[in-house]
This record gives structure tokens, sequence and C-alpha cells, in this order.
């Protein structure tokens, strides 16, 4: 049901689903989606790398969600591809999270299928079947950083610029439980209470050393890096691999489809709060002002 929401907000995009299709084909050569997902498939590896070319911040639009979860979706199905690299085709950026403007001076309807949407691609990386591996080439903040933690591992570029965490605490907004869930799952309960109550962002160091990403490489080997690392894992059976990580993973999804449609009306009623508002608006402020 929630695909089919997800197809219907792609559709009014204007999106054609047969330009989708193309992009994550599976033939050998780089193929160029028409709009914020690119799919640079290797079927002859049975990897596929999807890069975000959402600008100028790959944040989380409804759009943007959309098509990477249709995208997502077509590779899952497609039994070519049993490995898949997320990566942004802006180095500098890997994803500034959602979109602040998805969430800002919209209607409760708006919002409700934002964050179905958003539900949707967590669910989509959390348990896919597939061998997923986060090459992370940039600032990572809060639904950015989600995003990689639901990967099965995580290579981050050596830049001190390149911050990764859930920040939410400094926007005013609380992360959801799923959200911390994935964290606790990733850096255990001590580290990610501190690290969500101080909203921190780690530089690289840092993250590698409180679990956050598994390894940190220079800049220019974080996609072969992330190649190596999947070709590993490509070695284990992927019956065992894929039954072993749902074991793992799949109380922590269960818990968010049983309270699905609780948890789209606490964040429509939450984020709806005049005062909620106003801390977005601050940020979104802050964000311009940075520059002048
Ligand atoms: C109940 C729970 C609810 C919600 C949970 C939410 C989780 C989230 O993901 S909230 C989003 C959190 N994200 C952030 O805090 C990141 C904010 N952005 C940044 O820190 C920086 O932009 C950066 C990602 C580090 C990149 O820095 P830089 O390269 O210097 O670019 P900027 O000049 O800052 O930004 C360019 C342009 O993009 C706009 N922008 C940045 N982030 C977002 C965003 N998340 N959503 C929408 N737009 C964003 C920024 O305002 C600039 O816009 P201009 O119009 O050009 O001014």
């Amino acid at each position: 049901m929630a695909l089919v929401a997800a197809r219907g907000t792609l559709l009014r995009a204007g999106v054609r689903l047969g330009t989708e299709a193309a992009a994550c084909g599976r033939n050998g050569t780089r193929r160029s989606a028409s709009h914020r997902v690119l799919v640079e498939p290797d079927a002859a590896a049975g990897i596929a790398t999807i890069k975000f070319k959402n600008p100028p911040v790959n944040s989380l639009t409804l759009e943007f969600l959309t098509e990477l979860i249709i995208c997502l979706e077509k590779l899952e199905n497609d039994k070519t591809f049993r490995g898949v690299i997320l990566t942004s085709n802006s180095p500098g950026i890997f994803s500034a999270g959602l979109d602040l403007r998805e969430m800002c001076g919209k209607n409760p309807a708006h919002y409700a299928e934002y964050w179905r949407a958003v539900q949707e691609l967590w669910l989509k990386l959390y348990v896919s079947n597939m061998i997923l591996v986060a090459a992370i080439n940039g600032a990572s903040p809060a639904g950015g950083c989600l995003m990689s933690l639901s990967c099965d591992y995580r290579v981050l570029a050596d830049n001190p610029r390149y911050k990764v965490g859930l920040n939410e605490t400094l926007l005013g907004i609380v992360a959801p439980f799923w959200f911390r869930d994935t964290l606790v799952n990733t850096i255990g309960h001590r580290a990610s209470e501190r690290a969500l109550q101080l909203g921190l962002l780690f530089p690289p160091a840092e993250a590698l050393q409180v679990g956050m990403v598994d390894q940190v490489v220079p800049e220019d080997q974080v996609h072969s890096t992330a190649l190596s690392v999947i070709t590993q894992w490509l070695a284990i059976p992927d019956h065992a691999r894929q039954l072993t990580k749902s074991m793992m993973r799949k109380a922590t999804t269960d818990n968010l489809i049983k309270q699905r449609e609780a948890d789209i009306q606490n964040f429509v009623s939450f984020i709806s709060r005049d005062s909620i508002q106003k801390s977005l608006q601050m940020y979104i402020e802050k964000l311009k002002q940075k520059k002048s």
C-alpha cells in the first residue's frame, strides 16, 4: 500500500516509470536516471552503485525519497543484483537528511504522505536482502546518517568536514524511536543516548571510534573500499547471510510496522506544533545566514 502511495507521488511529480526502469536496468553500461537517482549497474559483478543526485545537498524531498524507494525495489526484485553501494554524486555532501522544507509550512496531509515515504525508505533499506554498503563521501547529518546506519557496512571519507550523526535535538526536534533503534543496534545504548541527547555530529576519527562507521579511508578510496567490502560479503552464501540479517533486524522493523499509522499521526501532530514550526524556520534561517 505504501508503495502504491509512493508511485502516486512519483507520477504526480511527473517521473516516468519507464525512465526509472531504464535507469535501474541490468545492462553493464552507465545509465542515467533523468531525475535524482543515478544507477551504475555492474551486472557481471552483481553490484549496482546508487548515486544521490538531488542538488544542492541531496536532502530527502518527497520526490527524491520516492525515486529511491522505487529504485531499491527494482534492484531488490532483479535477482541480478546482490550488492548495492549507496553514495553521492556530489562529493562533499552525502545527504543533508530530511528536507526541511517538506516539514515546514505544509498541511497535515502532506506531512503524513512525507512521513510514510520516510518510513518506507527506511524499511526498504533496513531489511533489504541485498548487501548494502554506504560509501559516505560527504557530510551526512540526521536522515542522511540514518540511511547509512541502515546499510550493512559504512565507509567514510577521511575529511574533517564530513561529519555524521543524528543531530535532531539541535533543530529542536526528537529523533523517532526507529531512528534511535537503528543507532542503538549499531553503537549500543549508552553511546546512542549521549549522541542523541547532544545531537552529536562526529568527524571521521570519532565516528570510527564510536562505531558509527566501520572504516575511514582517504577520499579517493571510498568507492573502491566499498566495492572490496561487498565482494567479501558476496562470498557468503546468500540464504544464510539473508536469514541472519533478518534475524538481527526483524524485531526492529516489526516494531515500526505494527505502529506505523500511530507513528505517522505522532509525526504529524508533533511537526504541526507552532513551536516546532518556529524552531525549523529558525534553523532554515540560520543555514541561510551562514552564507552571508
Ligand atoms: C519528529 C522527527 C522529525 C524529523 C526528523 C528529521 C531528521 C532530519 O533529517 S532533519 C534534517 C537535518 N539536517 C541538517 O541538520 C542538515 C542541515 N544542513 C547542513 O548542515 C548543511 O547544509 C550541510 C549539509 C552540512 C551542507 O553545507 P553547505 O555545503 O555549506 O551547504 P549550505 O549552504 O548549508 O546549504 C545549501 C542549501 O541547501 C539548503 N539545505 C541544507 N540542508 C537542508 C535540508 N536538510 N533541507 C532542505 N534544505 C537544506 C540550505 O538551506 C541552502 O539553501 P539556500 O536556499 O541556498 O540558502
